[in-house]
Formats: structure tokens, C-alpha cells, sequence
């Protein structure tokens, strides 16, 4: 089997063209071993992409543990730039995934720009006024690192303090994502984040509807669209708009999306 190997901004993705619906998507220990960075090719999510009438393909997304997941964000972005490789689009397309269909495009420089699925106001989460909740299509705590905490986002223990709200009781039983944010001194400049991963459960270089998440709620601390977060593995720019409700609609990712390798299993 033929498998291609993703990266977006550091967050990495077994890609497989499965329109032959060839793979056993219900083995999930296969899965969990090829996404293995030991014994296997490594990654943080595998990805099928399939036909699907009426959209030019289908994204079927896996967590590194084998199990099937909510929406990602930088594998959306992904998925698009090895469509537009197997010459099934060409610049724009619509495709179904699990939280619905969405609309992307391929810029001429590569960047590719993913509509998410519209975002309801943010939640307060936890008892401070630093710690928020969105579900991008893919659920999100936020926590504002708060300079009295005596630490920045560098030496922040990401894995830790990212473990416990992950399996914090408050989110039983589908648990959540855990995004780490500083808050810039100029809201203009990129908002520097973090992210442990549900499904991964580890800190990610990225997570696409992490920072999505981020900067819809970094829009409450004076950030305005478009939104620049700098992530471990590089810059995501995510443009919205604020709804009367408090929520967002015409909410777009993008950032890049590359070709790593490609291998036979
Ligand atoms: N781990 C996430 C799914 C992948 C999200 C992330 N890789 C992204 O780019 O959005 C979850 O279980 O909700």
C-alpha cells in the first residue's frame, strides 16, 4: 500500500489515497502502528481520502492512537494540497469531513486556506478569567498564561498541566485539546501558543483548529482579523467575523501544507 507523508507547520499526517476504499479504517491498532515514530512511519493523524458523491473527496481523520476523531484542521489543509497533488482540483475545491463539508483554496505560493465550520462564542472554563472553552470542529481549552504565574510560554510545562485539563472530570468522557497562549504586547504580532493534543496526548508542533481556536478567543484580548499565531512549528494566520451573538462565521485557516516523502507499506 502507498502512503504519502504530510506536514503542516510541524503537525504530521500519514496520507492515503483510499478511494479504492481499500484500507481497514476499523483497525486501529494498524493505524496506531503506522503513526508510531518508533516502530512504525510516524505521525500525529492518519488520513483517508476518499470519493464521495457530490464533493470532490471525502477526509476521514484518525488520531496517532488509532481511533477515529474530530476535525483537523491542519490536515484539512493537508488533504487539499495532496488532492490538488493527484490532480483531483486544481485550485479550489469542496469536500466533505467529519464535522461537515468545507471550501478551501491553493494559493500560488502554496498556502492553503481551509473555511472551518461557523464557531459559537466562547465559553468560560475553570474558575479564573484566564481559561476559556470553543469547538472549532474540534473541541479547545484555552488558558491565557498570566505573566503573575511567574513563567512564559517557553519554559510553560506544556505536557503536564496539558494532561490534567485534558482528563480534568469537567470534560468526561470525550475529553478536550489543551491550547497554551501568551499574550503579546501588541496584539498585532503573532500569538505565540502551544498545544497538547487530545488523541495524540502529547504536546503537537501545531494543531490547526487549536490556534483557530486561539485567535477566535484572542479576538476578546484586542486581536483583530486576521489573527498571526506562531506555533513550535511555524505561522498560522486565521481571518473571521464576530457575529452579534458572540460567535464567528467566515472563519478561515491557512498556512502551509507540504509533501514530505512518500514510501510503500
Ligand atoms: N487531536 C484533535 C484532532 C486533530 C486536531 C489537530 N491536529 C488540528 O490540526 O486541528 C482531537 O482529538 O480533537
Amino acid at each position: 500500500m502507498q502512503f504519502h507523508k504530510y506536514q503542516g507547520t510541524g503537525n504530521d499526517f500519514v496520507m492515503i489515497d483510499d478511494r479504492a476504499r481499500a484500507f481497514d479504517e476499523t483497525d486501529q491498532a494498524l493505524i496506531a502502528r503506522l503513526c508510531y515514530r518508533r516502530f512504525g512511519i510516524g505521525a500525529d493523524g492518519l488520513i483517508l481520502l476518499r470519493n464521495k458523491p457530490d464533493f470532490d473527496f471525502e477526509m476521514v481523520y484518525f488520531n496517532a492512537d488509532g481511533r477515529p476523531s474530530s476535525m483537523c484542521g491542519n490536515g484539512g489543509r493537508c488533504t487539499v494540497a495532496f488532492a490538488k497533488f493527484l490532480g483531483l482540483i486544481s485550485d479550489q475545491t469542496h469536500f466533505l469531513a467529519v464535522d461537515g463539508p468545507h471550501d478551501a483554496r491553493v494559493e500560488p505560493d502554496g498556502t492553503v486556506r481551509l473555511r472551518m465550520i461557523d464557531v459559537a462564542a466562547p465559553q468560560r472554563a475553570g474558575v479564573g478569567e484566564n481559561d476559556v472553552f470553543l469547538h472549532t470542529g474540534s473541541p479547545h481549552h484555552i488558558h491565557f498564561i498570566d505573566p503573575a504565574e511567574g513563567h512564559g510560554l517557553a519554559e510553560f510545562n506544556v505536557y503536564g498541566t496539558g494532561h490534567d485539563i485534558r482528563y480534568d472530570p469537567a470534560y468526561d468522557p470525550a475529553g478536550t485539546n489543551v491550547n497554551f497562549v501568551e499574550v503579546p504586547a501588541d496584539p498585532a504580532q503573532p500569538w505565540p501558543v502551544r498545544t497538547y493534543e487530545r488523541g495524540v496526548e502529547d504536546e503537537t508542533l501545531s494543531c490547526g483548529t487549536g490556534v483557530t481556536a486561539v485567535a477566535l478567543a484572542a479576538s476578546q484580548r484586542g486581536a483583530t482579523s486576521p489573527v498571526r499565531l506562531q506555533t513550535m512549528g511555524g505561522e498560522l494566520e486565521v481571518s473571521f467575523e464576530q457575529l452579534p451573538n458572540g460567535g464567528f462565521a467566515n472563519v478561515w485557516l491557512s498556512g502551509p501544507a507540504t509533501r514530505v516523502f512518500e514510501g510503500t507499506l
